[in-house]
């Protein structure tokens, strides 16, 4: 039975990429960069991801250099990309988006 924590197949991983903007993925990891405004500016998104990636219990991997920020996301548990990698690159383009308007 597949549940939050067994890994996505292929096609479920190419169908949930079509609805996120901006990810791929880069050694079987979600994949994106960001580029903001300032480094205050990309602080203050890792802010309000990090408290998201807290209440799902699900945390990214992640650097930041001034104005950019990298995140890789899977999950460790299953050893692949399941469901809450995609919900929290869901979640983190939502914040994006807030941050950093087109
Ligand atoms: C016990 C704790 O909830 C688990 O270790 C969580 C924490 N955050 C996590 N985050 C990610 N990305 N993958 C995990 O497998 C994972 N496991």
């Amino acid at each position: 039975m597949s549940n939050i924590l067994t890994p996505l197949n292929s096609t479920e991983i190419d169908l949930a990429l079509t609805k996120l903007e901006g990810w791929k993925i880069k050694d079987d990891k979600l994949h994106r960069e960001l580029q903001f405004n300032s480094f205050v500016e990309a602080f203050g998104f890792m802010s309000s991801v990090a408290l998201v990636a807290e209440s799902m219990g699900h945390h990214p991997e992640w650097s930041n250099v001034y104005n950019r920020v990298t995140i890789d996301l899977v999950t460790h548990d299953a050893g692949g990309i399941t469901a809450m990698d995609i919900e929290l690159a869901t979640k983190i383009n939502g914040l994006f988006l807030k941050t950093s308007p087109p």
